[in-house]
This record gives structure tokens, sequence and C-alpha cells, in this order.
């Protein structure tokens, strides 16, 4: 690959500037989302909901594959929710907490959408999921962000509660196995779980972000397609 060495800084020290930059370049003001996060941080929820350059990465991967059906496993204040409802999907959200997802209904209905294009189920996800399942409920596109340590049993279930050809998102991957102490091949982890996996054909993308008041820090997503 091409390189312009322009500037003699690693491209890790630019990471805050180029993440204003590509905000700023590439996403349009937008009300609702802006509402719910300070309705989000009014609440005392803490911020730990995707970036705004990755809920256009969700958006933008959920019309790629026309989903008219999006399942959200851990909805906080319904942030990356509306994302998707904005797209265009209809969204069945899973979350434990009862004050999330109040705050969440709150924001989603202040965003313009109501119970006919947002659910959000109250409940642990691996209960709420094998109850979608003996439902048969199928979704076009599942979005994995919940309990690190749940991570492979809510793929397991995403990939029996997704169509042939859907896809799965699982945030946090990178962060997760560090936090897990999986790094080690040796070690058994949803990406080695899932590299065995012949339902599904998945990879792993990396990424850079920047907290307010933090190191630069890596974390990446784990992005599958089910086979059909
Ligand atoms: C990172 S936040 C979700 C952020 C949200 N997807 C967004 O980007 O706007 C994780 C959420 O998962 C919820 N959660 C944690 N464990 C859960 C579980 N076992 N079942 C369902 N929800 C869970 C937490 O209460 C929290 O609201």
């Amino acid at each position: 690959m091409a390189q312009n060495t322009s500037s003699s800084r690693p491209a890790a020290d630019h990471t805050a500037s180029i993440i204003s930059l590509a905000q700023r370049s590439l996403l349009t003001p937008n009300d609702a989302l802006q509402n719910a996060l300070a309705s989000s941080n009014k609440h005392g929820l803490r911020p730990v909901q995707v970036t705004p350059l990755q809920g256009q990465l969700l958006a933008i991967q959920a019309q790629l594959i026309g989903a008219k059906s999006v399942l959200e496993i851990g909805v906080l204040g319904g942030y990356s929710t509306i994302w998707f409802a904005q797209a265009g999907a209809h969204v069945t959200g899973i979350e434990i907490d009862p004050k999330h997802r109040d705050v969440a209904l709150a924001n989603i209905n202040a965003a313009g959408f109501d119970d006919s294009k947002v659910e959000i189920i109250l409940g642990a996800a691996l209960e709420v999921l094998p109850k979608l399942a003996a439902e048969g409920r199928v979704f076009d596109f599942v979005f994995i962000d919940a309990s690190w340590d749940e991570q492979w049993e809510y793929f397991d279930w995403a990939v029996k509660l997704t169509r042939p050809k859907g896809a799965i998102y699982v945030d946090n991957v990178v962060r997760a196995l560090v936090y897990n102490g999986t790094v080690d091949e040796t070690k058994e982890s949803i990406v080695t779980k899932v590299g065995k996996d012949e339902r599904v054909r998945a990879t792993l993308v990396p990424t850079a972000f920047k907290q307010q008041g933090a190191e630069d820090e890596v974390d990446g997503y784990l992005l599958a397609i089910v086979k059909g």
C-alpha cells in the first residue's frame, strides 16, 4: 500500500484528530441522537454506547444487507437502537437493567419511534434468546453489545436467530480478549470458536478509539455472515 510520509509522527498520535475530522466531515447533526446522549447522561448512565462513527457504520451495514429486522443485545440508553431505527429497521432490544430500559424507551419515543418500530425486552439475554428462538423469531442483523463474559453464548444464539446471509456484529471483541486473558491462541475464545463454526464466515476488524482523558486505545469488532 502506498504511504505518504508528510508527517513523521506515527498514525496513532493523530487518532483523536482523525476521529474528530471524520465526525465533523461525515456525520450530519442529529437531534434525536444528541437528545439520547444528553438524557442518558442526565440519568447517570455510563457513556459506554457506540461512538457516533460506529453508529453510522452499524446503520450502513444494516442498510447494505437491506436489514428490516435488527436484534440488539445490550441497549443502555437506546443510542445504537436509534441508529438502527433511523436506518429503517424494526429493532428488538434485550436489556437486563430496568433503569436502562426505561431511559432507552423514553429516548426512543422522543426520537419518534413507538412500539411498532422498537420493542425492548427486559431480561437477561441468555434467558430471552432461547425464548425468541422457541417463538421462531428470525432477524436480518444481530448486534451484540452486552456482557463481555457471554459474547460466545450470545453469538451461538445469534446464529440460530439470523436468516441465511444475515449478519452478526460483536462489539469490543479485542478488549474482551485482553480482559478475559484469552489473547493467547492456545486458549479458547470467541475468536477461536467462531473460527471453527461452520455456520458462519467471519472476520475481526481492529479499531482505534480515543476517549476523553484516556490514552490512545485499540479495540475491534467481529463481523460474521451466516452461510446460506
Ligand atoms: C455497552 S452497553 C450497550 C450500549 C448500546 N448498545 C449503545 O451502543 O447505545 C451494555 C448494556 O448491556 C446491558 N447488559 C449487560 N449484561 C446483560 C445481559 N446479560 N443481558 C442483557 N443486557 C445486558 C447493560 O445493562 C448495558 O445497558
